[in-house]
């Protein structure tokens, strides 16, 4: 048994025991507010979810270490001693913090920064009564996803807790009470907070990193861009998109004699990014069938941001960091290469611009235009001059925030659904008798609601990202949620807080069998009356009879947040959901799935996203002739020729 340091809500430190990592999990990791009741008619929450954490450490009360010692050198030399004198307190401070850390010194380092930081600089932010769970840095790091890591806690501790690292600490909200509030009833009390410092750098001042004043005009000017005619013309190019891949896959069964194996998840990222560069900017990557400089250049800025967003300590701020460091010298040629395309563009769309007001604009007849995109909707928009820089922002945030979610909803809706077989049928049964082998419409996307609840299950299961990030512009009191301080939470000005979408969607309060992959869910009611009336539970009725098409955070009441909620809910939801409904429909009539190899080792890995660790290779072969089916989509035809 190990002994750790677990901070009560007092703040003073009592030893704790847990087991160590072998699996078992911790028992009670804080003495503070009373812990979640687990439901009685819920099952216990499903301890394979995410794997034993162990994620904190025994505490250790090392000696001081000794400072390197001086010596006395002769005159006229380089003086070691004022050498010695000026580096003695950093590499005192490295030997402290290696033998803090038991040897790691990262662990240390973070160990003595957060002694440092909150002894002398950090006001008391986080809430005085809020459970605190001190972890290591490598835990966070090490074998498993950060959100995974807070998976354990939550159960352990509640809806709402506090984790230290270094200099920081952030609290991690699971309750959908805490989360509307944040997110809906007090959301201009919070911007992006960190995340916003991460993106800035790549995104500027578009919609998800920027402040409250850029963001409120610019939403008001992005969001009449997003009109059912637009999706009209969206979903026939989702559409051509999509036939290129089923092309391609048919092309390589033909090369592997009737079937092939294929990374399915570089496959969605291929249709992601042609659909978004084609949907926002008019820009045919082309990605499906080539590759080019600027798609590198987007996948090294994509790489670079999940780098960015998984690591610790912000170098790159560093002076010279970007000339020194070779990541950041290709990460700001990457940004080159992509902000030249995107300005080319912007130039091209205002050298063409004919100006007219938001209502002409939706009205104008989208069968015809050669340009449908966001880009020409928001320079011709009247009245709405955003400066060339502000449309290449706008641009690029749209371009990176709906490329690669997209792509990771189709990727784990397949992995789920080919290994559940009773769900395989009946999507494939509503496909075939909706679609058949049409060119799908939004029609037919409105009369598949399998479909869209098999999608809405995908998101449930991996939420992209499973990881919203706040910080408080001035002090709240968040509530108290399930079991929480009846007092509720109070925090302070700049308190960071992670929403974890991963734990709501994985929450054994607001689902039943959270970890099974099954979109009935969906059409069914739930309720947890250990809420009180504080959650008003799902309500399939709002989905199904209501205005949405997809279940949301409305239906759910804040259970479910696959885009977010309140102001700062994504813009492009609807689009996305078009897309993937699309792309998997024109998919699942035409071929058969099966992962090659056992599906653990798909793996899993985070960055913004939840992608997979290893992809998802598949092997993928035609569909046997469905009863009734069409023969020409078995017979792997294609009927009509479609050009982008
Ligand atoms: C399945 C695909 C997608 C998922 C899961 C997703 C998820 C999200 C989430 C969770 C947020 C809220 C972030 C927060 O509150 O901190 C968000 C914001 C945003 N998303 Fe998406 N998104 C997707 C696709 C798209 C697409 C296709 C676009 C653009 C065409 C887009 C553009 C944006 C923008 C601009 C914001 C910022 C909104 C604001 O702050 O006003 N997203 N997205």
């Amino acid at each position: 048994m190990q002994q750790l340091h677990a901070r009560t809500a007092a703040g003073a430190q009592r030893p704790l025991c847990i087991a160590g990592r072998s699996g078992i999990r911790p028992r009670a990791l804080f003495s503070g507010p009373a812990l979640h009741p687990r439901p009685s008619h819920l099952s216990s929450p499903a301890k394979t979810a995410s794997p034993a954490p162990s994620p904190l450490r025994p505490g250790q009360q090392s000696g001081r270490p000794t400072g390197p010692r001086s010596r006395m050198v002769p005159h006229g030399l380089p003086d070691p001693l004022a050498v010695g004198l000026f580096f003695a307190p950093g590499l005192a401070a490295l030997v402290y913090a290696y033998i803090r850390g038991k040897g790691n010194l990262t662990d240390g380092l973070s160990r003595l920064l957060t002694e440092v930081s909150q002894g002398y600089f950090q006001p008391d932010v986080g809430g005085k009564n809020i459970p605190v769970a001190q972890g290591e840095l490598s835990d966070l790091a090490g074998d498993q996803p950060l959100f995974k890591a807070l998976y354990q806690w939550f159960i352990d501790s509640g809806g709402v807790y506090k984790l230290v690292f270094g200099p920081k600490a952030f609290i991690v909200v699971s309750d959908p009470v805490v989360v509307r509030h944040i997110l809906k009833e007090n959301a201009f009390n919070y911007d992006k907070g960190v995340l916003a410092e991460i993106l800035e750098p790549i995104m500027g001042k578009g919609l998800i990193p920027a402040d409250l004043d850029t963001w409120r005009v610019r939403r008001r000017a992005v969001v009449p861009a997003f009109h059912r005619q637009y999706y009209e013309a969206m979903v026939g190019m989702f559409a051509r998109c999509s036939q290129r891949s089923v092309d391609k896959l048919e092309g390589a069964i033909r090369a592997g004699q009737g079937s092939a194996v294929v990374d399915m998840e570089s496959e969605f990222l291929s249709l992601g990014l042609d659909i978004i560069g084609l949907g926002v900017f008019n820009f045919d990557f082309g990605s499906i069938n080539a590759e080019s400089p600027v798609i590198k250049a987007v996948y090294g800025v994509l790489k670079e941001a999940e780098h960015r967003s998984t690591f610790y300590l912000p170098y790159w701020n560093l002076p010279l960091a970007d000339v020194l460091v070779p990541r950041q010298a290709k990460f700001r040629r990457d940004l080159r290469v992509i902000n030249d395309c995107l300005d080319d563009l912007i130039r091209q769309a205002q050298e063409t611009r004919v100006e007219e007001d938001a209502e002409a604009l939706q009205n104008r007849d989208y069968s015809k235009l050669r340009d449908p995109s966001l880009l020409r909707f928001l320079v011709d928009m009247r009245g709405e001059d955003a400066t060339n820089k502000q449309l290449r922002d706008d641009l690029m945030t749209m371009l990176i925030a709906g490329h690669e979610t997209t792509a990771a909803v189709l990727t784990w809706a397949l992995f789920c659904l080919v290994q559940s077989p009773g769900v395989e049928a009946r999507l494939r049964e509503e496909i075939d008798g909706v679609v058949g082998d049409r060119v799908p419409t939004l029609d037919d996307i409105k009369a598949m609601p399998y479909l869209r609840a098999t999608l809405g299950e995908s998101l449930r299961m991996y939420p992209q990202p499973p990881i919203l990030i706040r910080r408080a512009l001035n002090e709240d009191t968040l509530p108290a949620g399930l079991g929480g301080d009846p007092g509720g939470y109070p925090i302070g000005k700049g308190a960071d807080l992670f929403i974890s979408v991963w734990n709501l969607h994985r929450s054994p309060y607001l689902w039943k069998d959270p970890d099974t992959f099954r979109p009935e869910r969906f059409f069914e009611s739930f309720s947890n009356p250990d809420f009180g009336d504080k959650w008003a539970g799902y309500r399939p009725d709002a989905v199904t009879g209501g205005a949405a098409l997809y279940p949301n955070e409305v239906a759910s009441d804040f259970a479910f947040i696959p885009f977010g909620g309140g102001a700062r809910k994504c813009v492009g939801d609807q689009f996305a959901l078009f897309e993937a409904t699309v792309a998997m429909a024109m998919l699942l009539r035409r071929f058969e799935f099966r992962i090659e190899g056992p599906p653990e080792k798909v793996g899993m890995a985070t960055g913004a996203t939840i992608h997979t660790a290893n992809g998802l290779h598949m092997r993928v072969s035609r569909r046997r002739v469905p009863p009734g089916g069409d023969q020409a989509a078995a017979a792997g035809q294609q009927r009509e020729p479609l050009a982008v």
